[in-house]
């Protein structure tokens, strides 16, 4: 298939605009259909993700990956911020297309991942971020990545206690962390609030969101390092 034929991205500026109070410029579209179509290419030979359907990628991968944080961090603070299991780059690269004053890495332990990712900004000249191989537990005691991090974003990896065991070694003291989650029920809730005092988190909130085209719902848990 060659890059003409790939389908197209919907164009949704308007919904960005009324759903995130944020419009995209013309480049940062591009860039998001950029990444859009180098994801479905890197798709044919790796397993990177099975949302590859216009809207539902769109909706699924970008908004889901940016609703989170712009719910909370305005979108021209200069962050550090690590995507803790970043996969094909979800949630980190969005947050690198839309906040260029922020630093973003991708940290994957998947080594082929780690390598598509690195083509992948390269292609598209994404300045504000860079891939990192590597298992969590690891990373986050190591001393360049130890409490370096003002967010740390984590989307798909496990429990969510095991999220914060992940998110927590790599904050600076008053970061956060958001883990990104469909349904969140008190159990989870109950689990997670369990183990976090000895971790040295707090649970700062927890935001229902509805994605826009389908209405699903998730949630995003903030964990604040304390
Ligand atoms: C289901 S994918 C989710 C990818 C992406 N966050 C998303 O939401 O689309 C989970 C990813 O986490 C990575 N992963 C799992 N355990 C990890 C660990 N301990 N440290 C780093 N990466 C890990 C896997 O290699 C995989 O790419």
């Amino acid at each position: 298939m060659t890059q003409s034929s790939l389908p197209a991205l919907p164009n949704l500026d308007n919904l960005w605009q009324t759903t995130l109070g944020w419009q995209p410029t013309p480049e940062q579209t591009h860039l998001m259909e950029r990444l859009y179509e180098e994801i479905l290419e890197g798709n044919r030979q790796l397993n990177l993700t099975r949302i590859t359907e216009p809207k539902e990628f769109w909706e699924k991968h970008l908004w889901d990956s940016l609703a989170g944080v712009f719910a909370r961090f305005p979108q021209d603070c200069a962050l550090n911020v690590i995507d803790i299991g970043t996969g094909a780059g979800f949630p980190g690269l969005p947050h690198a297309i839309a906040h260029p004053t922020s630093s973003i890495t991708l940290l994957d332990s998947t080594r082929k991942k780690i390598h598509f990712l690195d083509r992948l900004i390269a292609d598209l000249g994404i300045a504000n971020a860079i891939a990192l191989l590597g298992r969590a537990e690891q990373i986050g005691r190591a001393p360049p990545h130890h409490q370096k991090y003002d967010l740390a974003l984590l989307r798909a990896i496990g429990t969510a206690s095991l999220c914060a065991q992940y998110a927590l070694p790599f904050l600076k003291l008053g970061g956060t962390a958001i883990l990104y989650r469909g349904r969140w029920s008190e159990q989870e809730q109950a689990e997670l609030e369990s183990g976090l005092h000895q971790w040295g988190g707090a649970i700062a909130a927890i935001e229902p969101l509805k994605l826009p085209l389908t209405q699903s719902t998730r949630h995003c848990i903030y964990i604040e390092k304390n």
